[in-house]
């Protein structure tokens, strides 16, 4: 379980001669890959995902349901990339889920597995022990399951699967992260009574990824009345159904695009990404706004989306409470830009992966920026700024946002870059590979 921890040599990460120019094709949306496999392995007969995401949060999503009693069975696509065929069964205990550190298989997984037959432990990385579970914990009560949390609200916890659940009316707060909702949602329509679930909280994060949970689960036939589409605020109603085995192509991860947008942005150069989807819930399409205020341009064709900088980078004043997956990147742009920047509404990206804003104040600041944290958010003043190790704190999102750094700062050494791995497979390769234009 601690494998990943092992110490490795810092990465210097690679500056950049000149502007970027440069094809890259990034691997699929983690987010995505961990929504489909719960949908597949829940329906009611076999289906495919195309061109997964392999990654460390997706290989414990795949491994968990495997211990489950899912066949997932691993195949080449003629068309190009893996297919995964995923294959229904009856969910059963014992078994141990190790979630690593991964949000999706912490939150996701207790409703499928209080829908099982048996007992099943969930442990994880220290950090997941820390990180908010609470919302599911209770919620997944109140509609009728056994966990044994010896009142942690947190990890490790133990779900005694009765083989089906109640469900019906619940109230999460899922102010500290919208996985909660997302989580109850996913496996509402195998519930009896299905759900009819109300936040509670004072504000909800990352919305988009909401959108995302109702857009899959209408895909695989569910029957869902989101507040999006009508019904009450804050309430999401789930009917019990069976649902379909789909084939679906999984889209390529567009948070995980940030880094390479950004080289175009801080380097005055020019990448384009691949296989951009035209409609997409993905927050990562947020960039396109974003990196486009910040100083560039940007046109989705034929070949994807391809991002053009001017060599200048202006600050930004940003509410990312929606966003905030792609903070982390937008706060190294901003710690180059020529003026001030105000990051807002991401005060729940303290409890993420690591504290991400005392680390990026910390880590920007030790390089020579001036961060200042603020109660939702980062105030970010850019200064010169110099090379030095780039801590990281396991948290993926931390070590591409260095590599960035690097492209213009000279001397910039990620700490345990392989930490990228948990959703970005070669990180490192496809970074050479975008310096050397041929990162398609
Ligand atoms: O549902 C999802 O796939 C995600 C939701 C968000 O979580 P929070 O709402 O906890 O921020 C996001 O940050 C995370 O990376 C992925
Ligand atoms: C917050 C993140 O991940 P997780 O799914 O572990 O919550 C992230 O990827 O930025």
């Amino acid at each position: 379980m601690t494998d990943h921890l092992a110490d490795t040599a810092h990465w210097p990460a690679p500056t950049a001669s000149g502007p970027v120019d440069a094809t890259v094709t990034v691997p699929g949306s983690k987010s995505v890959t961990n929504r489909a496999l719960i949908l597949a392995a829940l329906a009611a007969e076999p289906g495919w995902l195309r061109r997964p995401l392999r990654s460390r949060d997706t290989v414990l999503m795949a491994d968990a349901l495997r211990t489950l009693g899912v066949g997932i069975e691993e195949t080449a696509d003629p068309a190009g990339g893996e297919a995964w065929r995923v294959i229904p069964s009856g969910l059963r205990g014992p078994a141990a889920v190790d979630v690593g550190n991964a949000g999706t298989v912490m939150r996701f997984l207790p409703p499928v597995a209080a829908l099982a037959d048996g007992e099943v432990t969930f442990d994880g990385d220290p950090r997941s022990h820390e990180r908010p579970l609470g919302g599911v914990i209770a919620g997944l009560r109140a509609l009728g399951a056994r966990i044994d949390d010896e009142g942690r609200g947190a990890l490790p916890l133990t779900v005694h699967g009765g083989g089906s659940l109640t469900g019906g009316p619940v109230e999460v707060d899922a102010s500290s992260s919208s996985q909660f909702v997302s989580a109850l949602l996913l496996s509402a329509p195998r519930f009896n009574q299905g759900v009819e679930l109300r936040h509670t909280g004072r504000s909800l994060p990352s919305l988009p990824h909401i959108r995302m949970t109702v857009d899959m689960l209408r895909a695989a036939g569910a029957q869902v009345d989101s507040p999006e589409g009508g019904g009450e605020a804050n309430v999401w109603r789930v009917a019990p159904s069976a649902l379909l085995g789909r084939d679906l192509t999984v889209e390529p991860d567009l948070s995980n695009a940030a880094p390479f947008l950004a080289a175009a942005l801080v380097t005055g150069g020019r990448v384009t990404v691949t296989d951009w989807p035209e409609h997409t819930t993905q927050p990562g399409d947020a960039l396109r706004e974003i990196f486009t205020r910040m100083g560039g341009a940007c046109v989705l064709d034929e070949r994807g989306l391809t991002f053009t900088g001017t060599g200048r980078i202006t600050g930004i004043d940003a509410d990312l409470h929606e966003v905030g997956e792609l903070a982390p990147v937008i706060a190294a742009v901003a710690a180059l830009a020529d003026t001030p920047s105000r990051l807002r509404g991401i005060g729940h990206l303290r409890l993420h992966e690591t504290d991400r804003l005392a680390a990026l104040a910390k880590e920007l600041n030790e390089l020579g920026s001036d961060v200042r944290e603020t109660e939702d958010g980062l105030d970010i003043r850019p200064r010169p700024m110099v090379g030095g190790v780039f801590r990281t704190y396991e948290d993926h999102r931390l070590a591409t946002a260095a590599a960035v750094l690097g492209l213009v700062v000279g001397g910039v050494e990620v700490e345990n870059v392989e930490t990228t791995g948990k959703t970005l497979p070669d990180f490192p390769g496809l970074w050479t590979a975008m310096l050397a234009g041929t990162g398609a």
